[in-house]
């Protein structure tokens, strides 16, 4: 029912590099079916486009034939209505390739939209140890430029590749009913180019597979630093990080131009062919005319016939390598597109047939929980933890111990590698999603506040509350003076990340959003920041007020916190070492308890 992190494997996000050209295209119409609905009347206009331009240059070859060269003498009736003819042709085709083209513009559009809707949910899918270890702007690039590269391709190269096949192989056809010897000529000359495709193939593919991932590279060294603008600015590493962004420009340039040397190569080969069967299809055919070759004579309507379809014949495939060298980027970016979906979220979410928590302060037990990061050793050993309901408990201990990854345990931002985390005695692994999130709030260490109004910022705690209710919970934790004194109360605008606030108010922001949602079971990693003593009194009457009723669990980091605690919890190196109430811990000489209070009254005395 549920997937563990067995191996580092799953939490890393598939390339989808290794799946060839045609299973990517299938595999994604299976993520996109809109691509092909509809592709039937598609094609038959498709077929109408490319057979409407073989009508101008049978017109020709018939007006020549028979209108000037008729055995009467020129019959003007017989060339007007071969004009008419080839006027009325020309009229389909234009009227058939905007029909196509329309259709193509919206089946694409529906179909990457899909396709980009899918992408976005899945990311919120992903594991959040894979987010952490994908470069976050990679990740961006694969949602953005990555469906962009497809979405180009689906809309102008794939419209030129359905004409440009239907229009070789009508050609084709044409010359083989004029003549099978020149058609043979034609397609000689076109057969290095032929033959050699499938080697370009592979080294556009290549080539633009690492253009697409320097993008990614580009985007994260340019992400980062924006992100990290105050730590950049604040140590002064301006240089070092400009340096990073250079390497980045540099790689990409160096990709993109590598990749566009084999598309001038191969376009160019497309001219010489083009050249050659031109010339070849003259001179064979003035042979052919005079008889010297298989005996058998062509009028001179038919050589002329001829020039017109190689020309036919010529656009299409010279325009083939370019569609070759857009195809292989778009399919670059369809995979890493599809790698994304493909990328198994860990934590399977058993939806509405998973179980529901009951509502009340709720337990709590670890049950022999082992965990380790993707490819790294055991950071949590064997925990076996007994929090009864409404119980309040301070996790403590060095730092590195294990302490934030027994909260995302206990919140199951992430499953244990062994072992059960049970809350009302049911595996967190068979709650639903919602229900979970219903009943257990983790306030960390530094709530991310959106670039919205403070009213806003507080409902993600429960969407749809009303301002009362919003007000009513301020006033429950005693922060109703707090929020009325804000300038615009509820509407006060946050700023982007939350930065009007300071660090303090951002931590009673959160706190009210963790009232607001009315949790069963409290998790939080309480801030270090200091903030000034009126405020620091402030939040920890929020924090009492928080926590009564409630089973609650803190990572602490004070040592006030461990003291009103029930019970602390010690964890050293990934292992519970001590359990038990303040005061009867602090008593024990020698102890890692012993250790950190030491350290902490230490601090106090400075
Ligand atoms: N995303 C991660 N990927 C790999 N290793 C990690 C990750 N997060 C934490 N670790 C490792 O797991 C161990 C426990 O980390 P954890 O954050 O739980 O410690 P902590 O006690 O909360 O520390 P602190 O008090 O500094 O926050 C550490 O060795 C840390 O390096």
């Amino acid at each position: 029912m549920s997937t563990t992190l067995d191996t580092p494997e799953q939490t890393r996000m598939s390339t989808g590099e290794d799946i060839g050209a045609w299973r990517t295209i299938r595999h994604g119409i299976r993520h996109s079916p809109e691509l092909v609905e509809g592709i039937g009347w598609t094609l038959v206009l498709a077929v109408l486009a490319s057979a409407g331009q073989v009508v101008v240059p049978i017109a020709v070859q018939q007006t020549i034939d028979h209108g000037l060269r008729g055995p009467d003498g020129p019959d003007p009736a017989f060339t007007t209505l071969m004009a008419l003819l080839a006027g009325a042709a020309i009229v389909v085709t234009s009227w058939a390739s905007y029909a196509m083209a329309a259709r193509l513009f919206s089946t694409a559009e529906r179909g990457l939209a899909t396709l980009r809707v899918k992408a976005f949910r899945h990311v919120h899918d992903l594991p959040l140890l894979t987010q952490n270890t994908e470069r976050r702007g990679a990740l961006v690039s694969r949602v953005t430029s990555d469906v962009d590269q497809v979405s180009q391709f689906l809309v102008f190269g794939g419209l030129l590749f359905v004409v440009s096949i239907g229009q070789i192989l009508i050609a084709t056809i044409v010359m083989v009913v004029y003549s099978w010897q020149l058609a043979l000529v034609v397609w000689i000359c076109f057969a290095p180019l032929f033959l050699s495709l499938r080697y370009f193939q592979r080294k556009l593919s290549a080539a633009y597979g690492t253009v697409r991932r320097q993008v990614g590279h580009l985007l994260s060294a340019v992400s980062e630093p924006v992100v990290g603008a105050a730590v950049v600015k604040s140590y002064a590493i301006e240089a070092r990080t400009q340096e990073r962004i250079d390497t980045a420009v540099e790689r990409h340039k160096s990709a993109s131009t590598r990749a566009q040397g084999f598309t001038a190569f191969s376009f160019s080969l497309g001219g010489i062919s083009a050249g050659l069967a031109n010339a070849a299809v003259l001179v064979v055919g003035i042979w052919l005319g005079q008889g010297y070759l298989w005996g058998e004579g062509i009028t001179a309507g038919e050589v002329l016939a001829f020039a017109f379809l190689v020309t036919l014949f010529v656009g299409p495939v010279q325009m083939g390598t370019q569609i070759l060298t857009d195809a292989q980027n778009a399919i670059a970016g369809w995979r890493r597109v599809i790698g994304i979906l493909d990328t198994p979220a860990d934590l399977v979410d058993p939806g509405p047939d998973g179980r529901t928590l009951p509502k009340g302060a709720i337990d709590v037990r670890f049950d022999g929980v082992s965990f380790s990061y993707p490819g790294g050793p055991e950071v949590l050993s064997d925990i076996d933890l007994v929090i009864p309901a409404g119980q309040r408990v301070a996790v403590v201990g060095e730092t590195g111990s294990g302490k934030s990854t027994i909260a995302k345990l206990l919140t199951r931002l992430m499953d244990p590698t062994r072992g059960r985390v049970l809350l009302d005695g049911i595996d967190l692994r068979e709650v639903s999603e919602s229900a979970l999130r219903s009943s257990v709030v983790l306030v960390p260490q530094e709530g991310f506040l959106f670039d919205d109004t403070l009213a806003a910022n507080v409902r993600y705690g429960r969407l749809g509350a009303t301002e009362e209710e919003i007000v009513d919970a301020a006033e429950a934790i005693g922060l109703g003076d707090w929020l009325a004194a804000l300038p615009d109360g509820l509407a006060t605008k946050v700023g982007q990340r939350g930065e009007s606030l300071s660090a303090g108010e951002t931590q009673l922001v959160a706190m009210l959003r963790a009232q607001l949602a009315d949790p069963d079971l409290l998790v939080l990693d309480e801030a270090t920041s200091a903030v000034d003593p009126q405020l620091e009194t402030r939040i920890g009457r929020a924090l009492e007020r928080l926590m009564s009723g409630r089973t609650s669990v803190t990572i602490a980091h004070r040592l006030s916190t461990a003291e009103a605690a029930d019970v602390v919890v010690v964890v050293d190196r990934g292992r519970i070492v001590q359990h038990g109430p303040h005061a009867e811990l602090v008593g024990q000489q020698g102890t890692s308890y012993a250790r950190l209070h030491e350290s902490w009254v230490a601090q106090q005395g400075r």
